[in-house]
């Protein structure tokens, strides 16, 4: 695992792949089926591993913490660079920054809490929150409200934040007014965009940010790098051919429940047995079953077909 501190090139250089995390039947780490993922990741050239809400880290509690954190160090590869997230409430997330503050994990995500929050509140909690880390970390904005963009300029000013993970969804990415102030107040080279492939042209393209998040990319990593390389070379129309292998996914994802349908599009693909969701969610049903698994193989065939013209 990969334990420099953070710099807006490792933000850069691969896609976030933001896993769910495989579960036996009575909830237990399943070490197996979490490596497979990973491994597939990694063979299709990812090399950042983001644990938080697909993974559901909204709903793990300290006692398992530092088990996991052990897991996601022996199974990620050398070169890669893991990134586990902390809270969503104040008080779990200083617990769990006290637990991560003597591991080498570079930085931790900072979940967005809903309620009951204000963004004075939120500034305040993440100062304290880094003062316990001892390091900086990435914050997540996931929903207007929970930080304006000055809060998130002045804890970039006093050196508290690594980076920033966008992902307030629009109808029309390209209007976005917190966006664009954001990106006056903090340089995009330390924002991500966070919601996978299907706005992430639009906020490379027309915000600069540095390079997205991605759920679906567990299915096509090779897929998803190659978007990211599209995007880089400024190549738009590469791209949007690039991102339509992932919209029958992501049409499923965002019309049924993005974070089960990945979980359970990961399991059905073959790739790894995700298991049982941790409460309080649940896996998606039966019914959905059918269509999941048809985009989840047609986006691993495009991965596999990426993988042998690069061979
Ligand atoms: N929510 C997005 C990106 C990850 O955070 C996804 O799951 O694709």
């Amino acid at each position: 695992m990969k334990t420099m501190p953070v710099t807006p090139d490792d933000l850069a250089r691969s896609v976030l792949a933001v896993p769910p995390l495989a579960r036996n039947a009575d909830l237990s780490l399943n070490k197996a089926a979490n490596q497979a993922l990973v491994k597939h990741l990694e063979a299709g050239g990812v090399s950042t591993l983001m644990y938080g809400g697909n993974a559901n880290f909204y709903n793990i509690g300290v006692g398992e913490y530092p088990a996991i954190l052990d897991m996601l160090e022996e199974i990620a590869g050398n070169q890669s660079w893991v990134i586990p997230s902390i809270g969503p409430d104040f008080g779990r997330a200083v617990d769990q920054a006290k637990i991560l503050r003597d591991r080498a994990f570079p930085t931790a995500m900072v979940l967005p809490l809903q309620f009951p929050s204000t963004p004075e509140g939120a500034e305040a909690g993440i100062r304290r929150i880094v003062e316990t880390y001892a390091k900086p970390v990435i914050v997540y904005i996931k929903n207007e409200g929970f930080l304006e963009p000055e809060n998130v300029a002045r804890l970039f000013e006093d050196g508290m934040v690594a980076g920033v993970k966008y992902a307030i969804v629009r109808d029309d990415p390209r209007r976005d007014e917190y966006l664009a102030e954001l990106v006056k107040l903090v340089s995009p080279k330390h924002i991500v965009s966070g919601i996978g492939e299907r706005p992430a042209i639009d906020h490379l393209r027309h915000f600069g940010l540095a390079c997205f998040t991605s759920g679906s990319v567990c299915i096509a990593p090779a897929g998803s790098m190659a978007l990211r390389a599209a995007l880089k070379a400024k190549d738009y129309e590469q791209s949007e051919s690039i991102r339509d292998h992932f919209l029958e996914l992501e049409d499923l994802r965002d019309g049924l429940s993005p974070i089960r349908v990945l979980h359970e599009a990961v399991t059905l693909s073959g790739i790894g047995d995700m298991g049982p969701m941790l409460p309080t969610l649940s896996n998606i049903p039966e019914q959905h079953h059918a269509a999941i698994r048809k985009a989840a193989k047609d986006l691993l065939e495009y991965n596999a077909r990426l993988l042998s013209k690069a061979a």
